[in-house]
């Protein structure tokens, strides 16, 4: 799956926050999105996935048939129904629902238009049961039946439930802020795993630049709102432009 910006802009009382001439994501396994504080990194995620509405332009998702559709129009729960998926920056609360339950509601469908349930088809429930226990026996929380206590248990909750509805697509923002180093390396080899399988690919913002380069196989570098330089990890570590802009050099 990838997915297409054109002309793509965002304003908050006339002012410009995000401007994105032409820009592709999907196709390079795991991708970075990277770029200073307030440069328009997740108001891009937000544009791409309608969670926040583009003030102009188009994005298109492109199957891997090749058929192109506009999402522009399309709210946000039928964007993660076409199999693209976000995980969210800032810490979510699943105080009402267990982990196991949270997971359990992420995957099946209710019915109704409702934002928690992406799924298009019900797995089985003895299946779906597999696999929420083969996640939680592969990502330890102290008490699965029980709540997601801490800010890291929230945090990687969240990527849990964008993970077991099997995305085509998965755009994380800052997925690891806030998790335990082992817990990101195991976040980073489920992708890459996932990503090896053929079942997705992932766009990832971080600014832990280290992670970047060790997992990412295409780098996007975005600075006041536009796409300034993308390329492979090597070359945007040695563009002058990142450097100058990013890295303080
Ligand atoms: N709802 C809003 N109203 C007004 N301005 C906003 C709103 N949301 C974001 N902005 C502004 O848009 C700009 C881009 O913000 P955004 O959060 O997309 O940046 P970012 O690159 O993700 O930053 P960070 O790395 O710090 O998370 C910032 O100047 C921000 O203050």
């Amino acid at each position: 799956m990838k997915l297409s910006a054109t002309n793509l802009t965002k304003s908050y009382t006339g002012h410009t926050v995000l401007d994105i001439q032409n820009a592709q994501f999907g196709g390079h396994g795991i991708e970075g999105l990277i770029g200073p504080n307030g440069a328009g990194k997740s108001t891009l995620l937000g544009c791409l996935t309608r969670r926040i509405a583009a003030t102009t332009g188009d994005v298109r998702l492109e199957d891997d048939a090749g058929t192109s559709t506009s999402l522009m129009g399309v709210q946000s729960y039928e964007v993660a129904r076409k199999g693209l998926v976000k995980t969210n920056q800032r810490i979510q609360n699943f105080d009402s629902l267990t982990i196991r339950d949270s997971l359990r509601m992420a995957a099946t469908p209710s019915g109704k238009q409702d934002w928690r349930s992406v799924w298009r088809l019900a797995p089985p429930d003895d299946v779906l049961e597999a696999e929420i226990d083969v996640l939680l026996s592969r990502f330890p929380f102290s008490d699965p039946d029980g709540y997601a206590m801490s800010g890291g248990e929230k945090k990687l909750l969240d990527i849990l439930r964008c993970v077991i509805v099997k995305p085509k697509m998965l755009l994380m923002d800052e997925p690891t802020a806030g998790l335990p180093d082992e817990i990101t390396k195991d976040v980073m080899k489920l992708m890459q795993e996932m990503v090896d399988a053929g079942e997705m690919t992932v766009v990832i913002i971080e600014h832990d630049l280290d992670l970047i380069w060790a997992n990412c196989s295409y780098v996007h570098f975005l600075s006041e709102g536009s796409i300034l330089f993308e390329g492979k990890p090597d070359a945007v570590k040695k563009n002058r432009v990142v450097a100058e802009k990013y890295m303080g050099v």
